[in-house]
């Protein structure tokens, strides 16, 4: 009997330590080490155990990116009765689930990248009582599950096809479990297979006509002159607007160049009259969208996730309304829950979130208008031309505020695996004072993971760039490429345009530390200020230590906010800030 136990915990280590490989090292893998399983207890993570067998993997929102090769990847663990691998970024198949016919609680692959179809092992699961296999990318026909057990079931949002089969079982799921399949038809979606083949078969016709072809090259022309012309007014209109500052987006890399004027056309037309705006505060009733909307908002500019607009409320507060786009389906359950985790934070350099509003064609964010622009732009806007120079204890009094910012949200967002996601240059904002407020926090949990890979991170560390991986350390890298970009003034490679001057600026600083940097790395803004070069090689240190190759390496948030704090203002500053100080910019 000892022997069949060790051979049976020999083999659920090889499928675990498969699984661990496919990983490509997961933030647990130090973790996942010895024997798995002690009687009924493991100390591995999201492992659970019962009689020294594996019975249950739960790994949840730890933002895993590796692909599953191996369909039979999880053969050896037959006494597993629940797998959740939910909200990560595996790709590869469907594993062949014909050898753990245990699996009777659940499997949950959902918000992956998992491709191709859903395996048909799954009819075999007689037990199963839950399966979710939303928001992947699983396509071809759903199989014939319909096993009387499975009471929970969600297939929505993926690019499944052909007719749902008729059993009892697949009947029973309302049109939320399908939704988001277009080519899915069949009694629960309410589309009738027969009548969108047709209609498919009639688009197809139609398009292959070739009388039409050439009009629709005429018409593609057209199209492309006027894309062109909407253009150069945007560009002339920015340029206007930009008072010798150049914006963000003018130097933004290609594909987010979509109208932003005809953006927020598409938003008044689309309005309903009576769409509300939840405002934290408690003014929530008070003010409807259509308000909002009533006084001429101004385009501040386009970004990853949508168009900011600058509006004024009736009591002729200034305000910023973010109109999101590519966000995952979510429900307003779903958005509102996350939009009241975000209300509760409060850091004096966090910018805070207003109020929001969610209705099916429409998902805003409202914050308050930050009068002094983005960080972005205060360091590379408008160099040459009538420029307040942005001098020493401004950028280093940035660099506290931003540091003091994360460790908070560090801190206070509990198990986000990146707990902001996007931090660069245009993230943080100036208020009137110049002090750094860092904005658009905490968004990764409502986009999808393949687009906050690669929408978010402006600054690419090594392991995402080699493995597509991301964690809190991801954070690090992206504020120590911050403090290489206001040192140098550099202007960062995710920002310029193709076969621009964009530096990769967390590998460069290690290039610069190998030619042994001298004082010319600093911005050349800054070199007059020669009793600042101590506290500038300080800070460099510390953006050399949290762009540390290896993630493990790199610092906590708290220890940079300690180290940056250790850095003292210089006193070449304060007597130019006295001259200035009858300007409008205070540094
Ligand atoms: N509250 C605000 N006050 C002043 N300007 C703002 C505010 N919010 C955003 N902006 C500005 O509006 C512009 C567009 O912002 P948006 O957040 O849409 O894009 P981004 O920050 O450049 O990119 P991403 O979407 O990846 O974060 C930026 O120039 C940004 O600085």
């Amino acid at each position: 009997l000892e022997d069949s136990q060790d051979q049976y915990l020999r083999d659920e280590n090889n499928a675990l330590t498969a699984l661990k490989q496919a990983f490509d090292h997961p933030p647990f893998a130090g973790n996942w080490s010895g024997v798995q399983c002690s009687g009924n207890i493991s100390s591995w993570f999201g492992l659970q155990c019962l009689n020294n067998r594996v019975v249950s993997i739960s790994l949840t929102d730890l933002g895993l990116s590796g692909m599953i090769r191996d369909p039979l990847i999880l053969a050896n663990l037959t006494e597993l009765t629940l797998l959740s691998l939910k909200n990560n970024s595996i790709s590869g198949t469907m594993m062949n689930f014909s050898y753990n016919q245990k699996l009777i609680t659940s499997i949950d692959l959902s918000l992956n990248l998992f491709t191709g179809p859903i395996s048909s092992s799954l009819t075999s699961l007689n037990l199963l009582q839950s399966l979710h296999l939303n928001k992947n990318r699983f396509n071809g026909s759903i199989p014939p599950l319909n096993q009387t057990s499975l009471t929970s079931f969600d297939v929505s949002f993926n690019s499944l096809s052909g007719e749902i089969p008729d059993t009892v079982t697949l009947r029973s799921f309302g049109p939320k479990a399908y939704v988001g399949n277009p080519d899915l038809c069949g009694e629960p979606t309410y589309k009738t297979c027969v009548v969108s083949r047709k209609k498919h078969n009639k688009i197809k016709d139609f398009l292959l006509k070739p009388s039409l072809i050439s009009i629709f090259i005429i018409l593609d022309f057209i199209l492309l002159v006027f894309q062109i012309y909407s253009l150069y007014l945007f560009c002339k209109k920015s340029n206007k607007k930009g008072h010798g500052k150049i914006n963000a987006k003018a130097a933004a890399p290609s594909g987010h160049n979509i109208d932003i004027e005809q953006d927020k056309e598409e938003m008044v037309i689309t309005t309903e009259d009576q769409m509300k705006v939840t405002f934290f505060n408690g003014e929530g009733g008070s003010f409807l969208l259509k308000d909002l909307l009533k006084s001429p908002a101004e385009a501040l500019g386009k970004g990853s996730f949508g168009s900011c607009y600058k509006a004024t409320k009736e009591t002729g507060q200034p305000i910023v309304v973010k109109r999101l786009r590519n966000l995952s389906p979510l429900s307003l359950e779903e958005f509102s829950k996350h939009m009241q985790k975000l209300a509760v934070f409060h850091h004096p350099n966090l910018h805070s979130l207003l109020g929001y509003h969610f209705s099916s064609e429409e998902k805003l964010l409202i914050s308050n208008f930050a009068t002094n622009g983005n960080l972005f732009d205060r360091l590379h806007g408008g160099r040459g031309i009538n420029r307040t120079p942005f001098q020493w204890n401004s950028r280093l009094s940035v660099a506290k505020d931003v540091a003091k910012a994360m460790a908070y949200l560090h801190k206070m967002s509990g198990g986000m695996i990146i707990p902001h996601g996007n931090l660069k240059a245009s993230n943080v904002l100036l208020d009137e004072n110049d002090t750094a407020l860092v904005t658009d926090y905490c968004l990764t949990p409502i986009v999808p993971p393949s687009l906050a890979a690669s929408f978010m991170l402006a600054y690419k560390s090594p392991e995402y760039v080699r493995r597509r991986k991301v964690s809190r350390k991801s954070d690090v890298w992206s504020y120590g490429c911050l403090l290489v970009e206001l040192i140098t003034g550099k202007l960062p490679d995710y920002s310029s345009p193709e076969g621009g001057k964009g530096v990769d600026l967390g590998n460069w600083i290690h290039k610069a530390v190998r030619e042994e940097w001298t004082f010319e790395v600093f911005d050349l803004e800054l070199a007059a200020q020669r009793d600042a070069y101590k506290g500038m090689f300080m800070l460099l240190q510390v953006a050399l230590r949290c762009c540390e190759k290896s993630p493990e390496k790199r610092p906590e948030m708290e220890e940079v906010v300690e180290e940056v704090e250790a850095i003292k203002p210089c006193a070449s500053d304060e007597d130019e800030d006295e001259q200035e100080s009858s300007g409008s910019t205070s540094n």
